[in-house]
């Protein structure tokens, strides 16, 4: 892998995972609110959320812990073309396994779901889509490409990330900030999601990928890359990436881990 490499983190546990993770969401929040004030985040669905909720549900330890949730914008980095309580809606997931547990006391983000209006039409359900990003991220001015504070990222079994899919054309998209698929491999087959610039051009992007079922494809990812989605993002993004993982997840994994400190 040339250039600056990714950072790969491993944990015995899911509790040393969520520590580590919110601990890095924390300075990522820090960095955002000094930019501007707000924390602009995307989040995928999938496996990541409970993980999520875990990390960011604990008590902070100190008052430089503290989550600001009322500073927080949240995107989603793919969602499927279902309504927002529907089973397969990553809203739905995240509202369920977070937004709903966060006391309301704390003060509550801003969200940005989708249009459920254009559920039947997934070109307009994207270019919506593109459009809360241009509303909040250029504000009237023209920018090329959205710059997330975060991405928060899960990688399925394929290698997927986001609802990019090994082989598929949409990894080529180069103008569109947010794109449609009819054809998902993984079911629902009707999506939406960022497109690879936008993900790459984030001020940190964050994988958490966990359990034996991710060891053989987190070893193509790092051993061989082989065009796979989430190699793409290691390869274009280098050091900005990190990987929250735990080491059933990267058991036999020829890729040097670094200590989280
Ligand atoms: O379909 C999706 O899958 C990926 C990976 O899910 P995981 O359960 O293997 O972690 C997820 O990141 C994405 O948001 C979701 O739509």
């Amino acid at each position: 892998m040339p250039g600056k490499q990714p950072n790969l983190f491993a944990f015995s546990d899911t509790s040393g995972l969520a520590a580590a993770l919110r601990n890095y969401i924390v300075t990522s929040q820090h960095a955002g609110l000094q930019r501007h004030e707000v924390f602009k985040v995307a989040v995928s669905g999938g496996s990541l959320p409970q993980t999520l909720a875990q990390a960011l549900l604990a008590e902070p330890k100190s008052e430089e812990d503290v989550i600001k949730f009322d500073k927080w914008e949240i995107f989603f980095a793919d969602e499927r073309a279902v309504p927002l309580d529907h089973e397969d809606s990553n809203y739905a997931l995240i509202k369920k396994e977070l937004l709903d547990k966060f006391p309301a006391s704390i003060g509550q983000p801003i969200v940005h779901p989708i249009d459920v209006e254009h559920l039947n039409d997934t070109q307009e359900l994207a270019d919506q889509y593109e459009k809360k990003l241009v509303d909040s991220f250029a504000k009237g001015d023209s920018v090329r490409l959205p710059i997330f504070d975060l991405l928060l990222l899960g990688s399925g079994p394929d290698g997927h990330t986001c609802s990019l899919f090994p082989g598929h054309p949409l990894l080529r998209e180069t103008d569109a900030w947010v794109a449609p698929i009819e054809d998902s491999p993984k079911p629902p087959p009707r999506r939406i999601t960022l497109t690879l610039p936008v993900i790459t051009h984030a001020v940190k992007i964050a994988f958490v990928a966990t359990g034996e079922g991710k060891k053989e494809i987190m070893k193509e990812i790092f051993e061989e890359g082989n065009g796979l989605p989430c190699a793409m993002v290691n390869e274009a993004a280098g050091d900005r990436v990190s990987w929250f993982t735990d080491n059933a997840a990267v058991e036999g994994v020829q890729f040097p881990r670094r200590s989280f400190l």
